[in-house]
């Protein structure tokens, strides 16, 4: 709550190297200082901030992560757990009224929500395209589409240690129009940008590696199918696929908890998208024609599913 709130109010922003008191930080930020010093201090209580003399200062993790200005801010993660958080409160209302009561909807997003999602989700996507560095073996890999990426940044930390690697991100035309402006912040300009929608086509190119993260699961079970037909059908022979996110579940959907709890959160986002079982996901990848799948678990608590296009 007070993490959020000093967020809300960009006080870790404001305060920058800077140290200022309740009073001079309360009147740049247009709010009452008597009251604004008690989230400051309950900020200063678990070491966000740091008080000496009556002056407020971000402490190290705060100066690092929650001051918009740096490139390793990762303020978008909490406005995007913000939107989930408040979806979530809505879940018996989603089950009576038997609609989703926080509905989002990717394909009629207008610009400035669609720019606005793929901000929160830009920080995220750079840790996770690190994260997937760590696990596949790139040293053989020329090329890599993002399937549904938002704002494309997974390919930039994919990318950190080998830029080489030519890349495109393939979006809807409304999340594609915004990516370009967000890759050049990161410094990826290169990064190709194609419009398109994975359940109806593949892109026009082919790849070695073919990354869809958290995109089966905002799907209907017939979209989700052919959403994983076309990204097979965007590798080159012996190419490798990446489907991973958090919405997937055991097949007697009694876990992980990520997949069964977003689960719920999802009745009340998307009209039909859900956390669909291993099983799904194994039978639409062998439909495609992939072969050697795999399941496996990532520090983040997501799942990924490796698999690659019989040769
Ligand atoms: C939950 S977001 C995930 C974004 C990104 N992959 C990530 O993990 O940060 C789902 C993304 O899928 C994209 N998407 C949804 N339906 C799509 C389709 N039919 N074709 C291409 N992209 C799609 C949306 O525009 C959105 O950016």
């Amino acid at each position: 709550m007070a993490l959020r709130a000093g967020l809300d109010l960009g006080i870790f922003t404001r305060l920058g190297g800077s140290a200022l008191t309740a009073d001079s930080l309360g009147a740049v930020l247009k709010v009452e200082p008597d009251r604004l010093s008690r989230l400051l201090y309950a900020l200063a209580s678990i070491g966000l901030l740091e008080v000496k003399d009556g002056q407020f200062r971000n402490g190290a993790e705060a100066s690092a992560f929650l001051d918009a200005s740096k490139p390793t801010y990762r303020g978008g993660d909490h406005a995007l757990l913000r939107e989930i958080w408040g979806a979530d409160l809505l879940t018996a209302e989603s089950l009576r009224q038997n609609r989703p009561a926080a509905l989002h909807d990717f394909s009629e997003a207008g610009p400035e929500a669609a720019a606005a999602f793929s901000r929160m989700l830009a920080p995220g996507g750079v840790i996770f395209g690190r994260q997937l560095a760590q696990e596949i073996d790139l040293s053989a890999i020329g090329s890599v589409i993002d399937i549904g990426g938002g704002p494309g940044t997974i390919l930039v930390g994919l990318r950190e240690r080998r830029p080489q690697i030519a890349a495109t991100l393939m979006e809807l035309p409304t999340v594609a129009a915004v990516a370009p402006d967000i890759l050049s912040e990161y410094g990826a300009n290169d990064v190709v940008v194609e419009e398109g929608n994975i359940t109806v086509a593949p892109s026009i190119g082919r790849y070695d590696l073919a990354i869809l993260k958290a995109v089966v699961q905002v799907l209907p079970p017939d979209q989700a199918r052919s959403s994983i037909l076309n990204a097979a059908r965007c590798l080159k022979p012996g190419g490798e696929i990446a489907i991973a996110g958090w919405g997937v579940v055991d097949d007697d959907r009694l876990g992980p908890p990520e997949g069964v709890f977003l689960n719920l959160t999802f009745l009340n986002l998307y009209r039909h998208g859900e956390s669909y079982t291993e099983g799904q996901y194994r039978a639409w990848m062998t439909e495609a024609g992939l072969r050697d799948i795999s399941r496996s678990r990532l520090t983040d608590g997501s799942t990924l599913f490796r698999a690659r296009l019989t040769d």
